[in-house]
């Protein structure tokens, strides 16, 4: 049997040190501050803007979460993104996705600005993480905690083969960079990949983001492989599953995350994290 990766446990660890942080600024005067902006009511990203809001009062770090209607105006949104931008309070901004099909998404994020940009979605942020330039920047959520949960639980990745499904620009496309910086040999399968099982099959360490319940049985693994499903998905029942048939895939891997417990909670340490990162820098 695998290995469970805790992703509540790590999340709680996490979230201990980013408390301790935010109490240590708090003697200089500074509280971090972060900015939630949600479009419409796509359900998912009301209980992850929820969870968020709950999460970041609880670690004493302040935030606001900015609502508009699902036909808001690319104008509107604009100008309060250039409103926190000026907000000495607010040193992490966030535009939730997916957004309503009127509103641009490359423009509202290239607005925000890059010092404050806590998904690290600028395309400034994006170059320096694939150009792996040393120094502070900040970097998407996701991939940032699974890189925090991989060395908790001493995962090797320089020399490893790594597999990811997906190739968004939240999971897949950064994770294909920490990946390739950390020295691991990477793969990325898109939709139109021909034999998936040729590369899942050879992967020391897969990272599935795809969005489909039971998209990888143990078929498709390799013995003693470490497993990470991104994905989150309602199944028939109404409970929440990820992307890996976790009953079947435990029995092969070596370790593995389960949904709900694994990335999702670590997602929402890393963002905390990521807000204090951007405080400090700014001092
Ligand atoms: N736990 C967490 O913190 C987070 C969870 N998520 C979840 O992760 C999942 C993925 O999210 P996201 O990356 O934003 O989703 P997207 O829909 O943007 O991307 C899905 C990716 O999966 C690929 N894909 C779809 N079908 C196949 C297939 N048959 N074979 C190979 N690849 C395939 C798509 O390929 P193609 O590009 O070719 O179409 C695409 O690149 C979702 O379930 C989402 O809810 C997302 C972010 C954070
Ligand atoms: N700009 C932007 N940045 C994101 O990082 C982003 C986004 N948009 N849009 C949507 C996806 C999805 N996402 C999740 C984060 C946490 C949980 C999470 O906390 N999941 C818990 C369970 C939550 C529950 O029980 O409902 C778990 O997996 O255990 C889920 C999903 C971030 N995303």
């Amino acid at each position: 049997m695998a290995t469970i990766i805790d992703g509540r446990n790590s999340a709680a660890e996490l979230n201990a040190t980013t408390a301790r942080r935010v109490a240590q600024l708090k003697k200089k005067g500074i509280v971090p501050g972060i900015a939630v902006i949600l479009v419409g009511d796509d359900p998912a990203s009301v209980i992850y803007t929820r969870n968020k809001d709950r999460k970041a009062k609880k670690l004493g770090i302040r935030s606001i979460l900015k609502r508009f209607p699902a036909d808001a105006r690319q104008a509107e949104v604009l100008a309060t993104i250039q409103e926190f931008n000026n907000d000495d309070r607010i040193n992490a901004i966030l535009v939730q996705s997916p957004l309503p099909s009127q509103l641009d998404e490359t423009t509202l994020v290239q607005a925000i600005d890059p010092a404050k940009d806590v998904d690290g979605f600028h395309p400034v942020n994006v170059g320096k993480l694939y150009g792996n330039e040393e120094g502070n920047y900040p970097i998407p959520c996701t991939p940032r905690g699974i890189m925090t949960m991989l060395s908790k639980y001493q995962v090797p990745i320089a020399g490893s083969n790594a597999v990811i499904i997906g190739r968004s620009n939240l999971v897949g496309k950064p994770m294909l960079s920490l990946l390739t910086n950390a020295n691991a040999t990477v793969t990325m399968l898109n939709h139109l990949t021909p034999n998936p099982q040729y590369y899942t099959q050879n992967a020391d360490l897969l990272i599935v983001g795809v969005g489909q319940p039971n998209f990888i049985h143990a078929a498709d693994v390799k013995k003693g492989a470490t497993v990470i499903d991104v994905g989150i998905n309602r199944n028939s029942s109404g409970h929440l599953v990820g992307d890996v048939d976790f009953e079947d895939v435990q029995k092969v891997a070596a370790k593995i995350t389960p949904v709900p417990g694994g990335v999702g909670p670590m997602t929402i340490a890393s963002l905390m994290e990521q807000t204090v990162d951007l405080a400090e820098w700014s001092e």
